[in-house]
């Protein structure tokens, strides 16, 4: 039975003051979300260990948004999966296409942080997708599986969450259609060992197309930045139907 994983990737919004602010109005729409589903907060690092205090005990899941693959040493501006999980972090982004994009992050090094994350005990959730011009060029399957293929070596898929985010989906409300993220993730799931890795959707989750989202069978959840940072919107989308 695969799990139902739906992460809220803050990205680099909220101050502590406005995460309290989140909180507050988040956790009261939580009393009648099914338990089949676990809530994830991925957020900068500066917020992660007060809303692990804040939330201890509750079923909501704190994760960061990078990590470093050693555990210690001088890598000014980085953090070692060991001070993540002190800080009371359970799942970390590795991946992300802003990551690759804007700070030269590689399948090689993906890897390396992957298997940095569960040496340590967290759980990573690799993001994967295509941009629109290798979608345009009919290149979707070679760069994605070219991207599991490097970014899972020696990896152990039964601590691992994977997130298919088109590239031009992400921030554009141009979502991909269901059926489409749905065939995308089914061909990722064909390149797993592990037959019960949750995968994910990301790119323009909203309130309005989860429940359409979530009801495709190969879908296990969502990786949700915009719509993840209004209380009562990702309160609809944690609490899909
Ligand atoms: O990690 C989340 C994705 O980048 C999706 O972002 P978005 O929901 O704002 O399109």
């Amino acid at each position: 039975m695969r799990k139902i994983v739906i992460a809220g990737n803050w990205k680099m919004y909220k101050t502590q003051a406005e995460a309290m602010e989140f909180l507050q109005g988040f956790k009261s729409e939580l009393d009648t979300t099914p338990d089949d589903r676990e809530i994830i907060l991925c957020v900068p690092f500066t917020d992660l260990d007060l809303l692990s205090k804040t939330l201890h005990g509750s079923r909501i899941q704190i994760g960061a948004q990078n990590v470093h693959w050693e555990t210690s040493g001088a890598y000014t501006g980085e953090v070692a999966a060991p001070m993540l999980l002190e800080a009371g972090v359970r799942y970390v982004i590795i991946g992300h296409s802003e990551r690759r994009q804007y700070f030269g992050e590689t399948d090689e090094t993906v890897n390396l942080r992957i298997k940095a994350a569960q040496k340590a005990g967290l759980t990573p959730i690799l993001c994967v997708g295509e941009t629109k011009q290798q979608r345009d060029a009919g290149e979707i399957e070679s760069h994605i599986f070219s991207q599991l293929a490097k970014g899972l070596v020696d990896v152990d898929q039964t601590s691992l969450v994977i997130a298919y985010e088109p590239i031009w989906a992400i921030g554009t409300g141009d979502t991909c259609a269901s059926t489409e993220a749905n065939r995308v993730i089914g061909l990722i799931r064909s390149k797993l060992t592990h037959s019960n890795v949750p995968i994910q959707y990301g790119g323009s989750v909203k309130p309005d197309n989860i429940d359409e989202i979530m009801a495709q069978p190969e879908i296990d959840g969502a990786l949700v930045g915009g719509a993840s940072l209004e209380a009562t919107s990702f309160a609809r989308i944690v609490n899909f139907q």
